[in-house]
């Protein structure tokens, strides 16, 4: 066999694993606790328990567990370190946009490095001087904080924990349809699973094994190219999105309502803030307001927004590449959306009760 069809049959594997474990039956954790009661038609949740090196999980759906919870108490921030705002979600919902933005705010203070820092859900044994480190200088009165969309599944008890330390910590939620936002999020897995990473993986350095990346960095220009059309959406049967569509990963980032009502449990209404995600078309007007509720004062953040190069601010940012229209397959398009019907009713409830004027 070439090196690029036992290549390809490792990755085929791999993927196989990776589907045939969302199967397995639900686990009673602090999540499923949660759950609405759901037909048969609907959407079920399912559990799976995979660990990797360095007790790190290999894909989101356990992280949203906390694996240390012994250490919570004594994880505690010492000294001045003040986490101010977090964009918790919603995967695939522009978050990537929002960061973009945000890091040009003076009054800001984001991560130096990279937009997501997953200290709730992977790195929080690493304790809070890990964190802070992460994060740029501290100006006088700037406001810390980041934007790690996978936060909004967090547990309740790892809720809970942020809430302790952080009791005015704002919240800033943005919310898609979630048809689309499921499309995005099924189109960039394929992509990942198929050039061998796992789902996750590709966001954290630290838990991609070195040969793993040496060897897609040394891919030829012909292997690259059939690898991607291994990853195109076009080659996969409508069947394929169905079966990914009920696994954990996706069922949970679409279950918006449940996930939301854990962090309504502890922190209080105003402290959160549900933005729709078509409000990006209007990006000065969204960002002020997110701003202002992050804790920018108005005249900063009307100087901020003013600041925005009017080609920027528009451009779309972590655009899925390649990635062929849902509206392209209207079968499809219709089953995902009846699918996800029960999510979206519940969170369009919710939005109700909490006196926003959008649904999704
Ligand atoms: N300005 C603007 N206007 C409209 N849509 C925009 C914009 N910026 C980003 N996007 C779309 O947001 C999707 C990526 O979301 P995220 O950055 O949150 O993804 S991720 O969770 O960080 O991977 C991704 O959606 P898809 O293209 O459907 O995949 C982006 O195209």
């Amino acid at each position: 066999m070439s090196d690029f069809s036992s290549m390809l049959s490792a990755l085929k594997q791999s993927a196989s694993q990776v589907q045939s474990s969302d199967r397995k039956p639900a686990r009673k954790d602090a999540e499923s606790a949660v759950v609405p009661a759901v037909t048969s038609q609907q959407p079920r949740r399912q559990g799976r328990n995979k660990r990797s090196r360095d007790g790190v999980d290999e894909d989101f759906d356990t992280r949203v567990v906390p694996r240390f919870p012994h250490m919570h108490s004594s994880r505690r921030p010492r000294g001045a370190f003040e986490l101010n705002w977090l964009v918790i979600g919603a995967q695939k919902a522009g978050t990537s946009w929002l960061h973009a933005q945000l890091s040009q705010c003076n009054c800001l203070r984001l991560p130096k490095r990279k937009k997501e820092l997953h200290f709730f859900d992977w790195h929080f044994s690493k304790g809070f001087d890990w964190y802070s480190e992460q994060f740029g200088d501290k100006r006088e009165n700037s406001l810390t904080g980041e934007v790690t969309p996978d936060y909004v599944v967090l547990s309740p008890s790892m809720i809970r924990e942020i809430h302790n330390c952080f009791p005015r910590l704002k919240l800033v939620f943005l919310a898609r349809d979630l048809t689309k936002r499921a499309w995005s999020a099924m189109c960039m897995e394929l992509s990942q699973k198929v050039t061998g990473l796992q789902c996750g993986e590709f966001s954290s350095d630290a838990i991609v094994p070195q040969t793993k990346r040496q060897r897609l960095d040394n891919l030829t220009v012909a292997q690259r190219r059939r690898l991607q059309e291994q990853s195109s959406p076009d080659s996969m049967p409508d069947s394929y999105f169905m079966d990914r569509l009920s696994s954990k990963t996706h069922l949970s980032r679409s279950d918006y309502a449940t996930h939301l009502r854990n962090w309504y449990e502890v922190f209080d209404d105003g402290n959160i803030l549900l933005v729709d995600f078509n409000e990006i078309s209007k990006p000065r007007e969204v960002l002020a307001k997110i701003a202002t509720h992050i804790g920018v004062n108005k005249d900063e953040a009307k100087r901020f927004v003013g600041s925005l190069a009017g080609d920027e601010v528009i451009r779309k940012v972590n655009a899925g590449a390649g990635k062929s229209a849902l509206s392209e397959r209207p079968r499809l398009e219709s089953q995902i959306t009846d699918y996800l019907a029960p999510f979206r009713s519940d969170f369009n409830k919710l939005l109700v009760q909490k006196g926003y004027d959008f649904a999704i």
